[in-house]
């Protein structure tokens, strides 16, 4: 079973992964961007404030097959759990922003496109909700995403992402303490499991 972690930067995702690790120490933890050679450029895009955006998102596209082909799909082979900090829908959120300016009409719908083909969809999908200024603000603003305005773009395609798939996400208050959220995601986890296995 695959779950996904989804939220703007600095709402909390990472903090609640690494909590994961000790309540569900048999899951496959994974991310994106991954820890690979494609990673490592995706990452070189992220830094680069002049970056074009379809080159970007062609990056972090490549990122994601190879993620696909090396982790995802031979530990869903294998029967794991497999949850992963960021995957697909954060294209679709965040590189369908910075494709608004480009000559790509319906930029999000034209991402999922891309993906449709290739992609395995998560299972479930816990979606860390929190306001931009928020996010922003615990995200130190250390990159280009990490602004409140560009947040509140990609929290609106977000929310779109959950209009039309209403039943694959979990929506967590990313407001609460880190314990609270830790508690209710570890629940979301067990429920969703719980589900799936029967
Ligand atoms: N629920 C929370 N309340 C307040 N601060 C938090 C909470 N969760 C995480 N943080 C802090 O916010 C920052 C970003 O958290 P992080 O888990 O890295 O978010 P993300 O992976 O979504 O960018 C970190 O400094 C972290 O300690
Ligand atoms: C995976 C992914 C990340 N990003 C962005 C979100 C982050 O600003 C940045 C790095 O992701 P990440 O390391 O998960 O940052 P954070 O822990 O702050 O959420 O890359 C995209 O724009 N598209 C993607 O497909």
């Amino acid at each position: 079973m695959l779950i996904t972690l989804e939220g703007l930067d600095g709402s909390g995702k990472t903090t609640v992964w690494e909590a994961l690790h000790d309540s569900h120490p048999d899951a496959v933890f994974t991310r994106e961007p991954t820890n690979s050679w494609y990673g490592d450029a995706v990452n070189r895009a992220i830094r680069d404030d002049d970056a074009d955006p379809l080159a970007s998102l062609f990056l972090f596209t490549a990122d994601h097959a190879d993620h696909l082909s090396r982790v995802i799909r031979p530990a869903l082979a294998d029967d794991e759990l497999v949850i992963s900090d960021r995957y697909s829908d954060s294209r679709y959120a965040y590189q369908a922003v910075e494709l608004q300016q480009s000559e790509i009409n319906r930029p999000l719908e034209y991402v999922r496109g891309i993906h449709a083909a290739f992609t395995r969809p998560p299972d479930a999908t816990i979606y860390f909700d929190i306001d931009p200024e928020t996010a922003a603000a615990r995200s130190g603003a250390t990159n280009k995403f990490e602004q409140a305005e560009y947040l509140s773009s990609v929290r609106a395609n977000y929310e779109r992402l959950i209009d039309a798939e209403q039943h694959r996400f979990v929506r967590v208050d990313a407001t609460k303490s880190p314990e609270e959220v830790i508690d209710r995601v570890e629940d979301a986890v067990d429920r969703l499991v719980d589900a799936h296995e029967n």
